[in-house]
């Protein structure tokens, strides 16, 4: 398997680096990081054995694989700072909202190796989401090579780089809502008498439950919703106030809000 590196060890990297290491896809000799704030790297050192530096060149000089793992208003900064050690066969990987494929390969240079991936923090458990896109450098094997790493710890597709808004929305940026519905559920619970932390076990479990349902099972969310809701039950009456608020309605508005947003940091 190939070198893996990656600059940056803060939300992201730190799920995808423990999703990878423990995966065992990679061991973490084999995977070289790089960070500003040393607590970071003593923590990724110490979790998962990986070698750590505070010098991205390194990272860059050690790796055939390199994911950036920095915030978007770093990028700049971080691409001239290795793109003379980006030879015409590394692969850089980036996750970073708001930066096109273009917008790498404009620092770096058109005939670099770049793809673009849209991964989530459930990567820490293995069960991310990532998508993935790929500028013409980059080899059917290549490609087939990352989508294994990101496949290690959660699932993975290729996408149309058009589409990264939208797995934004969908998928990049909602886990942070559905901790919220978590936390809200696990709150009415509390009031209910019921034990913070059992409260969030009950509200966790039945969203991860639901979700494997509408994975597993194929069915629509609404008939998988109506399966719940007994005539005169108490499912029914969650659902009504649900609609009386906008529930849904809010839903949307707050995704559609997310990929706008991608999509202004995109220009
Ligand atoms: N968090 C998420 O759920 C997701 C994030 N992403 C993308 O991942 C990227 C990282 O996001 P996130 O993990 O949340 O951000 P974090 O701020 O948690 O992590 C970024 C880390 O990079 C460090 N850093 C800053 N400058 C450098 C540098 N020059 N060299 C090495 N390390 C540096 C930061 O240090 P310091 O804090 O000291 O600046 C920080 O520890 C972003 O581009 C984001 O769009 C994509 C999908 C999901
Ligand atoms: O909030 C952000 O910008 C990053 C990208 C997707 C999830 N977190």
């Amino acid at each position: 398997m190939k070198k893996l590196g990656f600059i940056g060890a803060g939300n992201m990297s730190s799920a995808m680096i423990g999703g990878v290491v423990n995966s065992g896809l990679i061991s973490g000799e084999n995977v070289t990081v790089s960070d500003l704030y040393q607590p970071s790297l003593d923590k990724a050192k110490d979790s998962f054995g990986v070698n750590t530096t505070q010098d991205s060149v390194e990272v860059v000089k050690n790796s055939d694989i390199v994911i950036l793992a920095v915030k978007p208003n770093v990028y700049p900064a971080v691409l001239n700072q290795i793109k003379e050690f980006v030879d015409g066969e590394k692969i850089i990987v980036s996750i970073a909202a708001g930066k096109t494929i273009e917008s790498i390969e404009s620092i770096l240079g058109s005939d670099k190796k770049v793809i673009r991936v849209m991964p989530n923090t459930p990567a820490l458990v293995g069960e991310g989401m990532a998508a993935l896109c790929k500028n013409a450098n980059i080899t059917d094997e290549e490609l087939a090579i990352v989508k294994q790493i990101f496949e290690s710890f959660g699932k993975a597709e290729v996408v149309g780089e058009y589409l990264i808004d939208a797995v934004i929305g969908a998928s990049g940026s909602a886990p942070a809502y559905v901790f919220m519905f978590i936390e809200a559920i696990a709150d009415a619970a509390v009031i209910g008498g019921m034990p913070r932390p059992q409260a969030y076990k009950f509200a966790a479990q039945a969203v991860m439950g639901s979700a494997k349902m509408v994975l597993e099972t194929g069915k629509h969310p609404g008939e998988l919703k109506d399966m719940v809701c007994s005539p005169a039950g108490t499912t029914i009456e969650a659902v009504r106030v649900l609609e009386e608020e906008g529930f849904r309605a809010a839903v949307i508005k707050s995704v559609v809000a997310c990929m706008d947003k991608s999509k202004e940091m995109s220009k």
